[in-house]
């Protein structure tokens, strides 16, 4: 490990960007088939990971949904989430908020309960061996009606006190932000944060979408609002928090090379940027190695990094003295650097 590798995992940080069913290792896969009786269509780990060549969003989408298959009971989303939290801990993190695609399993007549009673049961565990605190994200599937959405919610009442947001994910283009607007409204009458995809493929008009229409309070990604000027002065005039996976971006191809990547060009121009993992499993890193590879390609500084990391406490939906209390342990953080 390097001296800057070393920094970034010893750096105090949130993740806030991080679909639990992204987090199935090709090996976990295996061991959840056989332990479940379910043929998968790979020979071995190795042909797992060699069909994870993408060259958009839904190549990658079709893969995902299609391994969420072996997730059966609550023990497998408890032994899945608890994976998540091993790595994550590894990576100095120290608080993550989790999104969960309910949709994808109560759609193969896997209860809600089972998926969320697994996570609780995780997210419980984590606190307690690795003090790592931890908030839910239940995530809309776009491609899905508004009906659909509509029902999720209706399921997910008797946990609502267990759930700190909803989110918006799946394919983005050809389903606008918009398309979702009462069910976000109905969301945050009970209480809930709300987050979205948008300006991952889509256009800025998405971004805008998400803002004027959903009233969210984090975008997911948001690359593509630095096309447009305007846009981006009002998610950094606003303290919009955007929540950036640059391993994603890379293997999703939102760019070419990691070197294009515009992490630096976002702090410069005032936005919230964090860095993120996405699909970590799909995508080749936890989040320090996302970290990792943007501070090479980009040149980050430890005062960049620094910043990333305060960003993503200052935009979790922890409460203000526990968000304070982070930040001034990456200051002690900061300050035993040699
Ligand atoms: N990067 C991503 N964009 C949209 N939907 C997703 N679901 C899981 N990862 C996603
Ligand atoms: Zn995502």
């Amino acid at each position: 490990m390097t001296d800057l590798d070393s920094f970034i995992a010893g750096l105090p940080k949130a993740e806030l960007h991080l679909h639990i069913e992204g987090s199935l290792e090709p090996e976990l896969m295996f061991a959840l088939a056989k332990r479940n009786g379910i043929a998968i269509p790979y020979a071995s780990v190795e042909d797992v990971r060699a069909a994870y060549a993408f060259s958009n969003l839904q190549d990658f989408l079709d893969i995902y949904y299609a391994g969420a298959d072996v997730l059966r009971t609550r023990q497998d989303f408890h032994d899945l989430t608890t994976a998540y939290f091993e790595r994550a801990a590894a990576d100095g993190v120290r608080h993550a908020e989790i999104m969960f695609d309910p949709q994808t399993h109560t759609a193969r007549g896997i209860a809600f309960e089972t998926v969320i009673e697994g996570l609780l049961s995780a997210c419980a565990e984590a606190e307690a061996n690795h003090g790592l605190t931890s908030r839910l994200i239940l995530c809309f599937l776009r491609h899905l009606s508004e009906a659909q959405a509509f029902e999720t919610l209706a399921q997910a009442e008797p946990w609502l006190d267990r759930i700190t947001a909803v989110g918006l994910d799946s394919s983005e283009i050809g389903h606008p932000p918009e398309k979702f607007a009462r069910v976000f409204a109905a969301a945050r009458d009970k209480g809930l944060k709300l987050v979205a995809h948008a300006g991952e493929e889509g256009p800025p008009a998405y971004v805008h979408e998400a803002l004027d229409i959903l009233h969210v309070d984090r975008i997911d990604h948001g690359n593509r609002s630095l096309e447009d000027v305007a846009l981006t002065d009002r998610l950094a005039r606003e303290g919009m928090t955007l929540t950036v996976c640059p391993l994603s971006n890379l293997k999703l191809c939102v760019i070419d090379r990691m070197e294009d990547h515009p992490i630096d060009r976002m702090l410069e121009q005032g936005l919230h940027a964090t860095i993120n993992s996405d699909d970590p499993a799909y995508f080749g890193g936890y989040v320090a190695d996302n970290y990792r590879a943007v501070a090479a390609a980009r040149g980050l500084t430890r005062a960049q990094l620094a910043t990333l990391a305060r960003n993503s406490f200052i935009g979790s939906f922890l409460p203000p003295d526990a968000v304070s209390a982070h930040l001034k342990r990456i200051d002690t953080y900061l300050a035993a650097q040699p």
